[in-house]
């Protein structure tokens, strides 16, 4: 019986997924965020890096390869709360239907800060719904860092990615795990390989990942260089996005990911991870 991978291939998995090669008797699909964690809830694909939050809301029935993540430490880029007035003053955010994890870490941050603003989920560009109604727009993936880089770009030689302002055009915008960051001092975990705990992958794609994400790290540039061009932003900007990636989940991420499933998720059952290579 095949396999079934589903993949969010947003550019941050670029050097992971580009040059994976997958073993025989592995078949894979793609899409957005919600599509591959419902894809994978109702057992349509095998395993899926899915967001974060639905492995903690599942983990009864879900388990998570050990050293695969989507996380970051401080400023992410594309994951933005675009905005028209300070945050304590916000009313309406639209929120983007592709995404779980964005959502709930926005929750967990307004939470934190006693704001209840009204959530909507409602489609389009952050500028043109800033412009219609919404004082908060919510965006994800290669669409959030392109809007993000309209808005506070461009680059010049003083204005690094390190140093750019967080407004431009009239939007500020907040990136949510820099929040985050400010809030615990963490690391942020969007993104793990889930898959159902009595469908483990076969130990051959695990294998051919970890192949694949050792040579697209090892040619950022060349990954950075191909996707500034799909995304039709500079070179520069992809490839700090991208190194700027923790794709290895290690002590750190596990850590913020524990405490984002305490606030997020309080009563969920103990996350479950197989084993590392060389464990046991
Ligand atoms: C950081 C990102 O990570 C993605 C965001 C997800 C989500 O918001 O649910 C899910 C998977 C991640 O790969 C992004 O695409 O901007």
């Amino acid at each position: 019986m095949t396999y079934r991978a589903g993949w969010i291939h947003f550019t941050n998995v670029a050097p992971i997924l580009d040059s994976l090669e997958l073993p025989p008797g592995v078949s894979a699909i793609t899409g957005v965020p919600t599509q591959m964690n419902a894809a994978l809830l109702a057992g349509e694909v095998d395993i899926a890096n899915i967001s974060a939050v639905e492995f903690i809301r599942h983990a009864d029935i879900l388990e998570a390869l050990p050293d695969f993540s989507v996380s970051v430490l401080g400023p992410v880029y594309s994951v933005n709360l675009f905005h028209t007035r300070p945050l304590e003053d916000l009313r309406r955010i639209a929120l983007t239907a592709q995404s779980a994890m964005s959502v709930a870490l926005l929750e967990v941050l307004l939470r934190e800060r006693g704001l209840s603003p009204t959530l909507e989920r409602a489609e389009g560009e952050a500028e043109e719904l800033l412009s219609s109604g919404y004082d908060g727009v919510l965006r994800i993936g290669d669409s959030a860092l392109r809007e993000w880089y309209r808005v506070v770009g461009p680059l010049t030689a003083e204005r690094t990615m390190t140093t750019l302002p967080d407004s431009g055009r009239g939007i500020t915008v907040t990136d949510l795990a820099e929040d985050w960051f400010r809030l615990t001092g963490h690391p942020f975990t969007f993104a793990v390989w889930a898959y159902r705990k009595d469908r483990p992958p076969p130990p051959e794609l695990v294998q051919a990942m970890r192949v694949a994400r050792r040579h697209g790290i090892g040619h950022l540039a060349d990954v950075a260089t191909r996707h500034a061009a799909l995304l039709g932003l500079p070179e520069r900007v992809v490839q700090h996005y991208l190194w700027n990636f923790r794709y290895h989940l290690e002590a750190p991420d596990r850590l913020g990911l524990q405490e984002f499933a305490a606030k997020a998720v309080p009563h969920h059952a103990p996350l479950s991870f197989g084993q590392r290579p060389g464990e046991g």
